[in-house]
């Protein structure tokens, strides 16, 4: 009988804790081999060297979203995934935190070769329960991802105070009355609680392939779309998606880190409008490992990563999403933080 794989699909807004909850998951199924498509809207991938453990099953997808741009690469990293199918038990795709799950779940739907092998089990939206009103205010996407879900996993609840969780509770249900909401304390996730949850498989009606046959799972021929592109030396803007776009920056130079904590903390309390997210990777010849640097909303947060190892590019990288960036204004602030 043939193998059907599982797959699990999270989405989020940039910042709910996607990727917190990918390590919680590989930590917390220790049995099970997870193939993971990581998806990140800048050039640069920063998640993958979030997880905790490097793995040949992690597929990197960046510069564009999996939900739109790089929908096609889904058909060539599901017949990539399947020719070494021995070699992992279930998927996971984490979806870039401005992505529409809709799209990605598409292919798993409504395309009868992929469904032959890949059963799609659960949609899971994280939420940050601190965030998630004004999210639900400026963006659209933020609701297209709790109304696609079947699991809504309320997260950093210890954030707000349990009067409002419940409100939080009640909004979410009007958005999603079918989902079911669970909610996770100080990273605290319930794992096995999560995959026991699976999707209602007939939930929709009568799906109809939408792509030409061709190839193992009807992959077509990427029509990549035009990215636009504005150089500044080792600094530029990426990508445009629903207005939100990225700015990458790199630096070689060793990073003062107690420098880029305080002028960060100023920034985000006196001129963070519109910047979602900040995640950096930072160098400093100083500190054995990467550190890591991330801001969500105007929260922040600065822990260590992996070690540096030789042959490792010793470098600054620094990614920021929102809407309206300054590119000047952000090379100019990281730049006065390097150690002359
Ligand atoms: N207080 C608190 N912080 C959390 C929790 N879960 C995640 N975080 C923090 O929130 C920040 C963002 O977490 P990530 O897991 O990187 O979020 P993400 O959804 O993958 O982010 P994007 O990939 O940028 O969309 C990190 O600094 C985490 O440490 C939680 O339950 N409580």
């Amino acid at each position: 009988m043939k193998n059907i794989k599982e797959v699990s699909i999270l989405t989020g807004f940039l910042g709910s804790g996607k990727t917190t909850l990918v390590n919680a998951i590989i930590s917390g199924r220790a049995k099970t081999r997870f193939a993971i498509i990581e998806n990140e809207i800048g050039e640069e991938s920063i998640d993958a060297e979030l997880l905790i453990k490097g793995d040949d099953n992690i597929v990197e997808l960046n510069n564009g979203c999996l939900c739109c741009t790089l929908n096609d690469n889904l058909y060539d990293i599901l017949n990539q995934l399947w020719l070494r199918k021995s070699s992992w038990d279930q998927l996971l795709i984490e979806a870039t935190g401005i992505a529409d799950p809709a799209n990605i779940a598409r292919p798993f739907l409504t395309n009868e070769s992929v469904q032959e092998s890949f059963q799609l089990k659960r949609v899971i939206c994280v939420v940050d329960a601190e965030l998630i009103e004004d999210q639900l205010k400026e963006t659209e996407v933020a609701i297209q991802q709790i109304a696609f879900s079947d699991v809504i996993l309320l997260n950093k609840s210890e954030k707000v105070s349990s009067a409002y969780l419940r409100e939080l509770q009640a909004i979410l249900k009007t958005l999603n009355p079918f989902a079911e909401i669970l909610v996770a304390l100080e990273n605290d996730f319930k794992i096995d609680i999560l995959f026991n949850r699976e999707r209602f498989a007939n939930f929709y009606s009568n799906p109809k392939p939408f792509l030409t046959p061709k190839g193992m799972f009807n992959l077509i021929p990427a029509e990549s779309e035009a990215i636009p592109q504005f150089g500044l030396g080792s600094a530029h803007r990426q990508h445009q998606h629903s207005g939100i776009e990225t700015i990458l920056l790199r630096y070689p130079e060793n990073m003062n880190i107690e420098a880029i904590q305080h002028r960060m903390m100023v920034f985000l309390l006196t001129q963070s409008i519109g910047v979602y997210r900040i995640k950096g990777i930072l160098f400093n010849a100083n500190y054995p490992e990467r550190v890591i640097l991330q801001t969500v909303g105007k929260g922040m947060s600065v822990s260590k990563g992996h070690p540096w190892l030789e042959g490792d590019k010793k470098e600054n990288k620094i990614v920021i999403i929102g809407k309206r960036l300054s590119l000047y204004g952000f090379d100019r602030m990281f730049r006065s933080c390097l150690e002359a």
